[in-house]
């Protein structure tokens, strides 16, 4: 084994030393090309005052300068750019673009759709994990499974099986844990509830299992049972934070030599997958045996089965591929929202008006679960999530794969084979997209005459736009709706650390490293 790690570090030198002569050289050559190709393309890459190529090593000297502030790095150099556009250099010489720009994201997710995939590259590196999954698929296996889900997810009955679910987990999971944590001066870590929270509630809505993880937090008696949900839930966290790793080596298929040995992170990719997979399977055999009707519900497993697909590797595909869309995304979503709203007080109260008339309207009082048509008519907390969510967007960038060379609506090239990205964060963060007041939460940009107005979706490509949108956008929100409700109006949520703002941790989602740590007292 010492042999291999000896192997492993060599070749892992000798790699990087080819990549930082290949970038050197091939940007050189890269810029030569796109100035015949191209001037504006040039011009957005080269220009920028901030993104500097250095000899031999491109732009890695300043990644590495920059990577504890990624995300701000990158909005400061996008923004810098004229057209919110550029070319750069990944280590390995994988060329491509990033953008923050409105026209172009349309271009990429809409007008040239087709020329956009997620391509061979992005599936591959997570096809041990999510296979052929919605998530992880291209032309017709996407087209396949998006006719299905889309058709499933506007019925009627998985909205109210959606809705009962998040009711269930907040009514006898959620609130007693906070109302149990107020009588102490602990804190809480109030992103690893929410983590627990969505990730009970999406294995409910995919196969109708409920792994419990939510109540393993509390003293509950439910605590024995749910030791299997609690390893399942362990083994995906690690399965999906291993297999993102892939995209971060500096030597782009180091990873793949290290499958092939079983060593290291893939030695342990492997075992979480197993660890998913095999409990994934049970449950879809089982389902299998008893399609007569006896064993089918309304989860999304019995509507594909109901639907006539039988192979267990393809359902199994779907079922993980809706489950790591449904998992981290409204956790993410509302950790930010918590830590943005204990700043902004007038923010707070103007919530607690809007559930005040809402509760008057509807005769209910404090305690009263909220039905749907109650959580749409919250047309403020719905600004104040969304607005939250442009600064801090649960999905911060999303990346896809040329087919053929194109010109971007800004005039940028694109070569064959180019990884072309779009920067949510830092669209969400343009002056040049939202204004002056681009780096302030203002609810009320969302509103008209108090009723939700909702912007371009390619200015904000939160849930991603055209197409490929994502399909849970409408029970996140109430998901979202729902649990922040019901938490403001019982809870006053104070942050332990509130002037230091939370390290963002970069995974497939937008987590805060530490975690967010509270103390919730009861509201008067
Ligand atoms: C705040 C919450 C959420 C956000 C911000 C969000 C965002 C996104 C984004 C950016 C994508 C595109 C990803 C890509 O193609 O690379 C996506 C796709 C998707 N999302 Fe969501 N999502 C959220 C919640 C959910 C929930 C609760 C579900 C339901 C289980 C869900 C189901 C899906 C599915 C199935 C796709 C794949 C669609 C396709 O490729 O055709 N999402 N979402």
């Amino acid at each position: 084994m010492s042999l291999l790690f000896s192997i492993q570090s060599l070749l892992s030198l000798f790699a990087f030393f080819i990549i930082i002569c290949y970038l050197y050289f091939s940007n050189n050559n890269n810029n030569n090309n796109n100035k015949s190709k191209s001037t504006k393309s040039t011009t957005t890459s080269t220009s920028s005052p901030i993104l500097r190529n250095y000899p031999l090593l491109g732009t890695l000297p300043q990644f590495i300068q920059n990577r504890h502030r990624f995300l701000d790095w990158a909005t400061e150099i996008l923004a810098s750019s004229p057209t919110n556009t550029l070319t750069f250099c990944r280590p390995g010489g994988i060329r491509g673009v990033s953008t923050a720009n409105p026209l172009v994201i349309e271009y990429i997710l809409k007008t040239n759709f087709r020329n956009y995939p997620k391509g061979p590259r992005f599936t591959s590196y997570l096809h041990d994990f999510l296979g052929q999954g919605i998530f992880n698929s291209d032309s017709h296996l996407w087209k396949l499974q998006r006719k299905t889900a889309s058709f499933e997810f506007n019925t009627k009955s998985l909205r109210n099986f959606a809705a009962d679910n998040v009711e269930f987990e907040l009514q006898s999971r959620l609130l007693p844990l906070l109302h149990n944590s107020s009588h102490t001066p602990t804190p809480i870590d109030l992103q690893d509830l929410l983590e627990r929270f969505a990730f009970d509630n999406v294995c409910k809505l995919a196969f109708n299992v409920d792994p419990k993880c939510l109540s393993l937090s509390s003293q509950h008696s439910e605590k024995n049972h749910s030791v299997v949900g609690a390893e399942f839930m362990q083994a995906f966290e690690d399965a999906a934070m291993l297999s993102a790793g892939r995209f971060m080596y500096a030597v782009p298929n180091l990873w793949r030599l290290k499958k092939r040995f079983n060593i290291g992170s893939e030695n342990r990719l492997r075992e979480s997958i197993k660890t998913v997979h095999d409990f994934a399977d049970r449950i879809i055999r089982s389902r299998l045996v008893g399609r007569d009707g006896s064993g089918l519900g309304s989860d999304l497993l019995s509507r594909f089965i109901t639907n006539g697909h039988d192979s267990p590797e393809f359902l199994r595909d779907i079922v993980i591929s809706f489950i790591l869309a449904g998992r981290d995304t409204t956790s993410s979503a509302l950790s930010w929202f918590f830590w943005v709203l204990a700043s902004r007080p007038d923010v707070e109260r103007s919530i607690l008006e809007e559930l005040e008339g809402v509760r008057v309207r509807y005769g209910k009082c404090v305690r009263d679960a909220y039905s749907l048509e109650e959580l749409r008519e919250m047309n403020y907390l719905h600004a104040a999530i969304t607005e939250s969510m442009r600064l801090y967007p649960p999905v911060p960038m999303d990346e896809k794969e040329s087919l053929e060379e194109d010109v971007l609506p800004d005039g940028t090239f694109v070569g064959k084979g180019w990884f072309v990205s779009y920067n949510t964060y830092a669209t969400g963060r343009m002056e040049s997209v939202w204004g002056k007041d681009c780096m302030v939460f203002v609810p009320e940009r969302w509103l008209e005459n108090g009723m939700f107005r909702a912007e371009n979706a390619f200015q904000y490509p939160i849930f991603h736009a055209g197409p490929r949108i994502c399909l849970g956008k409408d029970m996140a929100y109430i998901q979202m709706k729902a649990i922040a409700a019901s938490v403001i109006e019982r809870f006053v949520v104070e942050i332990v650390e509130k002037d230091k703002p939370p390290t963002p941790l970069l995974s497939l989602t937008l987590r805060m490293k530490e975690g967010l740590m509270v103390r919730v007292k009861k509201r008067c």
